[in-house]
């Protein structure tokens, strides 16, 4: 299965969200990362059909998803960024509704929604209402409701926004289990959510997509760079106006921080295994949310 784009583009009342994408999805796992209203959601809605380009195209094995229609919906999973649940439902009431929209029937719901609650750890809410969960818990529910029609391509909006730390490991490991044929597309602010299991990493800034590699061919790209340096806190203004800082740490009157720049930095500074996080850092100037 190949999902295309080709010079997707979305405005919004002249304002460009998404701007000129083009590329291609195969099965495997991508993390889609940028900051705040890099245009990640408005990518995602256009891949789940739930908004249109206002230019370019999004097509399966090279047949347009709008001529596909209903075909297509047949394909995808979608977790929204905002689910929107009927609180008064049951968590159970809301899969076999939802089910029921995804046309399957009741006895193949039954059995899928068991599995599903199962592999999201909620099989003991299962008769709880919406309303009455924690955040969490309703997007593990959500996570289900994406995969209840067992979909060949997967479009999770911060899929893990409001995991605790155990669960965060439990969606991982899910992923990892599910991802096999699939294409699966998630958007997060947590690099550790896609270090070990995405295929490739999508960096999207201003709506542009600005890089989309396997994790080690862009960690390479800062093979060299990142750096662990000692130095006196009085330097930290100068080491901060020349070079990009990550984790920084005070200890007495010396500082320790995790330091990206081309030359040895001053201070006591070695040379550092990049890290994902680090690449976050080098494209958007800014440090990632870290694991809770
Ligand atoms: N319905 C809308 N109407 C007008 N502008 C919108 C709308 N939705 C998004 N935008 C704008 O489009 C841009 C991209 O937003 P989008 O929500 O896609 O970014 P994002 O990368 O998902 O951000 P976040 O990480 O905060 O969720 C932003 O400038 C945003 O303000």
């Amino acid at each position: 299965m190949k999902l295309t784009l080709e010079n997707v583009t979305r405005t919004y009342k002249g304002r460009i969200a998404v701007d000129d994408i083009t590329c291609e999805l195969t099965p495997g796992v991508y993390g889609l990362i940028g900051p705040n209203g890099a245009g990640k959601t408005t990518l995602m809605r256009m891949l789940a059909d739930v908004l249109k380009p206002s230019r370019g195209g999004i097509a399966v094995n090279g047949e347009d998803i709008r001529r596909l229609d209903d075909r297509y919906r047949d394909l995808i999973g979608y977790l929204p960024q905002d689910c929107g649940f009927y609180s008064y439902f049951t968590a159970c009431r809301f899969l076999q509704y939802m089910a029921s929209l995804k046309g399957l029937n009741k006895r193949e719901a039954d059995i899928r929604i068991d599995e599903l609650l199962q592999s999201v750890h909620l099989q003991e809410q299962k008769h709880h209402k919406i309303g009455k969960l924690s955040g969490g818990m309703k997007r593990r529910l959500g996570i289900a409701q994406a995969l209840l029609n067992n979909p060949k391509i997967l479009i999770l909006d911060e899929p893990t926004a409001g995991l605790d730390p155990k669960e965060r490991v439990r969606f991982r490991n899910l992923l990892s289990d599910i991802s096999g044929e699939r294409i699966v597309l998630l958007s997060t602010h947590i690099i550790s959510d896609i270090e070990y299991i995405a295929k490739e990493v999508l960096l999207l800034r201003n709506g542009r997509l600005v890089k989309k590699e396997a994790p080690e061919t862009i960690l390479q790209e800062l093979s060299g760079k990142v750096w662990h340096v000692t130095a006196p806190a009085s330097e930290l203004p100068v080491l901060a106006g020349r070079y990009i800082i990550g984790n920084l740490q005070r200890r007495g009157q010396e500082i320790e921080a995790r330091v990206i720049a081309e030359q040895t930095p001053p201070g006591l500074a070695s040379l550092q295994p990049p890290r994902l996080e680090d690449i976050y850092l080098y494209y958007f100037g800014d440090s990632p949310e870290s694991e809770a």
